[in-house]
């Protein structure tokens, strides 16, 4: 697909991580972006003062540079490349009245670190299952970069992974920026498994902190948690990969350990006794671990790889086991 030196981005989502990707797609000269939101208010709100009202509200976004619509098909018509930004369990129903010819000749980029729940299907799966798109034109954004950092302008790194190389180097090219470095990495399937098994990694750091356990367990739960990660990876896409590179383990250390990571105070309220649904009420944000550990799980009934963690985190979730007592049984797994 030949490149042209104006790129036309439509971002699709209005939490903190879209807010974030506008302002680093809108910094680069021959970019402009085209940013659609949920919610009238919040456009409305944007269109008169410049930033988003309800994530990373002191970002202002140029309206040279940043157009915002409320109808989807207006922000994708005449993009070249289409950033999701969406948590996977609500991206189905913005693009629900979309259909595969929309997408024709645009480059996908999934910026979703979670699975669709319904089908237990990557997003980049998913997008080439329901609306055609091939896969050579997908890619994802991956490693450890939190979307309030970048409203700091704090430098951060960002791999882009797609089956086609050609397609990495060029999104990796478009996003790179003052303060975030990009670069392209192969490993697509890679590098979205482990980006959706970190969060469950870090939902359990949390409970673990909530229970009261400390640095030393932790550090212990997070290199299990790597060897984890690689089983279940190898075992559905077999291949070398360097599994201590930034895109796999920079990401899970950034979310176990962050105060910006949403899975981990999540998780960090789990661990101290909230139930499911008082976390969810009490967090403005989502936490992608939540719908990844069934997902995930469901896809280990086939595989049947050793995932103690991840087995834990969906019996505190999802089979109401006392956390105490899950973690107290994990311990006796971990080396
Ligand atoms: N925040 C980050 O630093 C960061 C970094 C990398 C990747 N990501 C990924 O980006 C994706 C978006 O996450 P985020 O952090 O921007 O989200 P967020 O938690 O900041 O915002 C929540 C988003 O979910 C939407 N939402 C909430 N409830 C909804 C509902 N019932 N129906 C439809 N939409 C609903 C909101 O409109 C908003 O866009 C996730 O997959 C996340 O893993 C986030
Ligand atoms: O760290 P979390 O749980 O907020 O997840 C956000 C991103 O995936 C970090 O790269």
């Amino acid at each position: 697909m030949k490149q042209p030196s104006l790129h036309k981005i439509a971002v699709i989502g209005g939490g903190s991580w879209a807010t974030a990707l506008v302002k680093i797609l809108s910094e680069q000269t021959g970019n402009q972006v085209r940013w659609w939101l949920r919610s009238q208010a919040d456009i409305d709100h944007i269109r008169a003062y410049h930033h988003n009202p309800r994530y990373l509200s002191d970002v202002f976004h140029s309206p040279k540079k940043v157009k915002v619509c409320g109808k989807i098909k207006d922000a994708i018509r005449d993009a070249n490349y289409i950033v999701l930004a969406v948590p996977a369990a609500y991206i189905e129903e913005p693009l629900q009245k979309l259909k595969p010819a929309d997408f024709s000749g645009k480059r996908i980029v999934s910026a979703i670190k979670g699975m669709i729940p319904e089908v237990n299907l990557l997003v980049t799966d998913w997008m080439e299952e329901r609306f055609e798109v091939p896969l050579g034109d997908i890619c994802v954004i991956a490693g450890p970069c939190h979307a309030e950092e970048v409203a700091l302008e704090k430098q951060s790194y960002l791999t882009i992974a797609s089956t086609n190389p050609e397609c990495a180097a060029d999104f990796a090219k478009i996003i790179t920026c003052r303060y975030v470095t990009a670069h392209p990495l192969a490993d697509l399937y890679g590098v979205e498994y482990a980006a959706v098994m970190k969060n469950i990694v870090a939902l359990a750091c949390g409970i673990t902190y909530g229970l009261g356990y400390g640095d030393n367990f932790q550090a212990v739960m997070v290199s299990n948690a790597m060897q984890e990660i690689r089983r279940f990876v190898t075992a559905l896409d077999p291949r070398e990969r360097e599994m201590s590179a930034s895109a796999y383990l920079g990401d899970l250390l950034v979310t176990a350990y962050s105060q910006f990571s949403r899975n981990r105070l999540f998780g960090n309220m789990i661990g101290r006794g909230y139930s499911v649904k008082a976390a969810q009420v009490e967090m403005k944000m989502v936490a992608e671990g939540y719908f990844a550990t069934k997902s995930i799980h469901a896809i280990n009934q086939q595989l049947g790889v050793s995932m103690p963690i991840t087995d834990a985190v969906y019996r505190i979730l999802y089979e109401g086991i006392a956390p105490g007592l899950v973690m107290n049984e994990l311990k006796a797994q971990l080396r």
